[in-house]
């Protein structure tokens, strides 16, 4: 279905409710440049790692694509696991998981109360942006210290330039981008007023530092477009 939601005037903040998760894939793909792109590296980056049995969990995994792709493209048996606190996008997961014959694990959790045990792999692509500062260091502890020996996280981030003039081109480069995608000048207006203090980005420095406070030995770019980036962080 085609995402519509900003189309309206809004008054409440951006919330993952049934209303985004019925046209969430859509969303996606139209505001997230190179989204399949990013997600084909992160896939790709990611069986560099797995071996059979091997646990992987997607943090905010939404309506399980990654997951789906990930197993599609898997030769090994894997042990795939994701969490989400909507239920209305894990209804959606549990319908395409389904339909796509991928066995997942859903879980309906918050991300700070659980624990991701023997976790091979942890993927988090575009979520990490929605948890406040503080708890987000607290997280990627928690994810570090998960992981087994050798094992990887890969996630994806919105982010802000540390130049003050060249943020403001990130931004007016996203909209031309967004632009071309069919959003109207007045959806793009609403839906940043309804992100404000809902969605936090980092800078990409903020992100690595982020990741090397937390313990990992490695952490590098794997694709940037202007304001969107992939990382991987490897823990030895
Ligand atoms: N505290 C939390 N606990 C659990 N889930 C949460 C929390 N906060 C946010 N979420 C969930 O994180 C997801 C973020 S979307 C991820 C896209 C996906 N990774 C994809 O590659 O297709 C990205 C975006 O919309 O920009 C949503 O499904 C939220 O419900
Ligand atoms: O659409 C935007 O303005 C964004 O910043 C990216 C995005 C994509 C999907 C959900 C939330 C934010």
């Amino acid at each position: 279905m085609t995402d519509k939601v900003f189309e309206k005037s809004i008054t409440k903040q951006f919330e993952f409710d049934e209303e985004v998760a019925s046209v969430f894939d859509d969303m996606l793909n139209r505001s997230v440049p190179f989204y399949k792109e990013m997600q084909r590296l992160t896939i790709n980056f990611a069986l560099n790692y797995l071996e059979n049995n091997d646990r992987v969990y997607d943090l905010g995994c939404s309506t399980a694509s990654t997951l789906i792709e990930l197993s599609k493209h898997s030769s090994k048996k894997l042990n795939l696991i994701g969490i989400d606190n909507s239920p209305a996008m894990l209804a959606r997961a549990a319908n395409k998981c389904k339909a796509f014959g991928v066995e997942v694990k859903l879980l309906n959790e918050d991300l700070h109360n659980i624990e991701y045990p023997e976790a091979k792999l942890i993927i988090s692509n575009y979520t990490l942006q929605f948890i406040r500062p503080l708890q987000r260091e607290k997280l990627v502890k928690k994810i570090y210290d998960n992981l087994k020996p050798g094992g990887v996280f890969i996630f994806s981030e919105k982010v802000i330039s540390s130049d003050k003039v060249l943020g403001k081109q990130y931004i007016d480069e996203y909209y031309e981008f967004k632009k071309t995608q069919g959003y109207s000048e007045y959806e793009i207006a609403q839906k940043r007023e309804a992100l404000e203090n809902v969605l936090i980005p980092y800078t990409d420095e903020e992100n690595k530092k982020m990741i090397l406070d937390a313990g990992f030995d490695h952490c590098e770019t794997l694709f940037k477009w202007v304001n969107f980036a992939t990382f991987i962080a490897i823990k030895k």
